[in-house]
């Protein structure tokens, strides 16, 4: 079926309004299973699995350079940043206008104020235990608001391959385990909703992530970084 009839407006809508926004609601993340389809998903593996044999993935900075930490041992993706314009990358691109699509009508419908995102961040964890610890995507209100991340995995087994995205959802008595399956997406609230952490990866583990931004948060988080800077610079010429 071809990504224009899997995804017209009105199949679009019927996503959005009875899965995304409902788990988003209830929640606080939602994931969605064939979101390309076969062929698509495929182009986009094939695009990726070129990026990590050109040695386009870079090994993630960390957020704390915590000395004397092995940097496997916190973060162990290795990343690169593309905007989909890139050549190679046109499947990939494919992809981040579908994610647009959904984020913009379920942003609508839940009355948020999403006006832009990040480029998106093809990751590998390249196995051997490679994992991200625990932590808050946005922990202090930078203005990233909804995390979405794209997999890309085939015949992944969890109980073999490790690799499981935990979500700790604030408050709730459970966890949820959502394994990086071939052609999977994820959405959930950047926030302190969710904490999460990847199981050591024991295979290669690809995903596509991409942030978007609630505008108000946005603005205010850039607002307190310039009178930040302001005032470091005028403690300094003093
Ligand atoms: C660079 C960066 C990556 C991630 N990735 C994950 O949490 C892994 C999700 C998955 O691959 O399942 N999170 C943050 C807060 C930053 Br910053
Ligand atoms: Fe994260």
């Amino acid at each position: 079926m071809p990504l224009s009839e899997r995804w017209s407006d009105a199949a679009l809508e019927r996503v959005v309004q009875q899965r995304i926004v409902p788990a988003l609601s209830a929640q606080g993340f939602c994931w969605l299973d064939g979101v390309l389809g076969e062929a698509t998903g495929g182009a986009v593996l094939e695009q990726v699995r070129r990026m990590h044999a050109s040695g386009a993935l870079k090994g993630g900075q960390l957020m704390r350079s915590a000395p004397g930490v092995k940097r496997s041992a916190v973060r162990g993706d290795q990343i690169a940043w593309v905007c989909g314009e890139e050549r190679g990358c046109e499947a990939v691109n494919v992809l981040l206008q579908l994610i647009d699509r959904l984020v913009s009508s379920a942003a609508k419908r839940l009355d948020k104020g999403i006006s832009h995102r990040s480029k998106a961040m093809v990751a590998c964890y390249p196995g051997g235990g490679a994992g991200y610890v625990k932590h808050v995507d946005n922990p202090n209100s930078d203005g990233r608001c909804i995390t979405c991340i794209y997999y890309l995995n085939k015949n992944w087994n969890a109980n073999d391959d490790g690799g499981v995205l935990r979500i700790f959802p604030e408050g709730k008595p459970y966890v949820a385990d959502i394994e990086p399956l071939f052609d999977r997406l994820l959405l959930f609230w950047s926030d302190r909703r969710n904490p999460h952490e990847v199981q050591p990866s024991y295979a290669t583990r690809y995903a596509i992530t991409v942030w978007y931004f609630d505008s108000q948060e946005r603005a205010e988080a850039k607002r307190r970084c310039r009178e930040r800077t302001d005032s470091e610079n005028s403690n300094s010429s003093e």
